[in-house]
């Protein structure tokens, strides 16, 4: 009797005081072990800016840890952005990245001594190795044209768009990771990217996810179905893909050459070390395959999500699409766009802010962790503390947004019908672990909308179009849907 009121007891104080005792914002009070876990909704943001509501713009939820949300611009910029260094840190899936690769490596998760090492020695070998370059965006027309040819012929059939946008996408990463592109219909990357999915289940399961707060469950997976060895086994059969990939740029690879992909750059550097007799440190095999993997795993779904939202808005809104149309014929005429072009097609820089703003690719923003003792909004936040920077509660917060569901370009466009850049929208987030590939994700989503829309008409199958739904796991994207696509004179 005595331990059942102990127990109660402590489930009391735990519930109703556990943040204060450990100097954290207020937040929805967590139960022991499973914090907040029972109000988990997929809604996510939704749910976030109800708790927004009832305990101010920074708050504490456990998803069973603690985690410090910020959902709001203003905090974002006065502390991620301008306190760079102090939130470089990441919360890492630590068991995820051991079972995966061996350990915490790659560009996103990687230990977090070696992020500033990596994080620029990446920025600067993607960029000298043609990101942003005129040679990379010939690749991403050339991909566009041969969708835009094959979905010129389907005629009266209900086109899924998934998988050539997912096909041009992938060559493209491959390209930056690996300097080649692979045929149109070769099936590598399907069944690369036909793997990464095979893991979301024991991902997101239940016991992966306990295993990140009680990694001792580990000694009991027997009881569990082996989930770990599950994992193991399919992210073994996936690295080997990008394995063989390393090894067919190893036997080309001339260290005299500038470097032609990220791969050649960090082999280059590799070898630098070791002809300078400096220790090769992070430059190790290990850390060469997860950072291909970071790459292939942070620059896919994102930009495929995306570019099929763009499409997804346009048969929801015919009107969008004509004024699109409109302007492309006006300003452009029949000859290839180019990324330069964007200065004068402010419509379509509108189009993608809002896609950006409603389509909120990652649900979870991945985690940050404090690097040394700090403040947030008054409120004192210690080295090591985790931190979610969810700045797409921002996007979809009524408080920033009038009718924040509503799709509408035109809150983009400002009385002299120019586009306007909204500071509030930050897609690729802020700070110092904002996205590495931003520059090349606009790009691709820019030069593909445009392919499409120049030589394209996109309308609904049926007279009602398809219903904006979303799928979350681990990224958020539309749910399947098919259209018709007439093609332009
Ligand atoms: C529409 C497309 C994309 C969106 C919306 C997007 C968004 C994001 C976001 C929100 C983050 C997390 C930032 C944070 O921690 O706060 C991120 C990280 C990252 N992204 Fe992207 N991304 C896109 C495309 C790409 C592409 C094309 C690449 C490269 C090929 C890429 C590479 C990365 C990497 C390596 C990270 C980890 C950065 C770090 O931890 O320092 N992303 N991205």
């Amino acid at each position: 009797m005595f331990i059942v009121v102990l127990l109660l007891a402590f489930i009391v104080v735990y519930y109703f005081g556990v943040n204060r005792i450990l100097g954290l914002p207020p937040g929805p009070p967590p139960l022991p072990l499973i914090g907040n876990m029972l109000s988990f909704d997929w809604e996510i943001d939704k749910m976030l800016l109800a708790w927004k509501a009832k305990y101010g713009r920074v708050f504490t939820v456990w998803m069973p840890f603690p985690m410090v949300v910020i959902g709001d611009h203003k905090v974002l910029q006065e502390h991620l952005v301008k306190d760079g260094d102090v939130f470089l840190g990441r919360k890492n899936p630590e068991q995820v990245m051991d079972i995966t690769f061996g350990g915490l490596y790659g560009l996103g998760f990687e230990d977090n001594s070696m992020v500033k090492e990596q994080r620029k020695f990446a920025l600067r070998s993607l960029h000298e190795s043609g990101m942003g370059s005129v040679a990379l965006e010939e690749i991403v027309h050339h991909f566009a044209e041969e969708i835009v040819a094959r979905w010129r012929k389907t005629g009266d059939s209900a086109v899924d768009v998934t998988e050539n946008i997912m096909r041009a996408v992938g060559n493209i990463v491959w390209y930056v990771i690996f300097g080649i592109t692979l045929e149109f219909d070769n099936t590598v990357l399907v069944k690369y990217r036909q793997l990464q999915q095979d893991m979301l289940p024991y991902l997101g399961g239940p016991f992966i996810m306990f295993l990140e707060t009680f990694p001792v469950l580990r000694k009991f997976e027997f009881l569990f179905g082996s989930p770990v060895s599950k994992l193991r086994a399919i992210s073994t059969e996936s690295n080997n893909y990008l394995k063989e990939a390393i090894a067919t740029v190893e036997k080309s690879f001339n260290a005299d050459d500038k470097p032609s992909c990220y791969i050649e750059a960090f082999l280059a550097e590799s070898k630098k070390r070791e002809e300078q007799g400096i220790e090769k440190g992070n430059y190790n095999y290990d850390q060469m395959v997860a950072s291909a993997a970071s790459l292939w795993g942070a620059g896919l779904e994102t930009t495929v999500s995306i570019v099929r939202l763009c499409i997804l808005e346009l048969v929801n809104h015919p009107d969008a699409q004509r004024k699109l149309q409109k302007e492309i014929d006006e300003v452009i005429g029949k000859r290839r766009i180019r990324h330069a072009d964007l200065k004068q097609l402010p419509y379509i820089s509108a189009f993608v802010e809002e896609v950006f703003r409603v389509g909120n690719v990652l649900p979870i923003n991945f985690l940050r962790q404090t690097m040394q003792d700090t403040e947030v909004d008054g409120w004192p936040i210690r080295a090591g503390t985790t931190i979610l920077p969810q700045f797409s509660m921002v996007h979809s917060d009524p408080a920033e947004f009038e009718r924040p569901d509503f799709f509408c370009p035109e809150r983009h466009i400002n009385e002299e019908g120019q586009f306007v850049k909204d500071p509030r929208i930050t897609p690729f987030s802020v700070g110092k672990r904002s996205c590495l590939g931003e520059t090349l994700a606009k790009m691709e989503i820019f030069v593909m909308l445009a392919a499409f829309v120049q030589n394209c008409n996109f309308v609904p199958v049926n007279k009602v179009p398809p219903a904006i739904e979303f799928v979350n796991t681990f990224g958020r994207a539309a749910a399947p849907f098919l259209v018709k696509i007439q093609p332009r004179n």
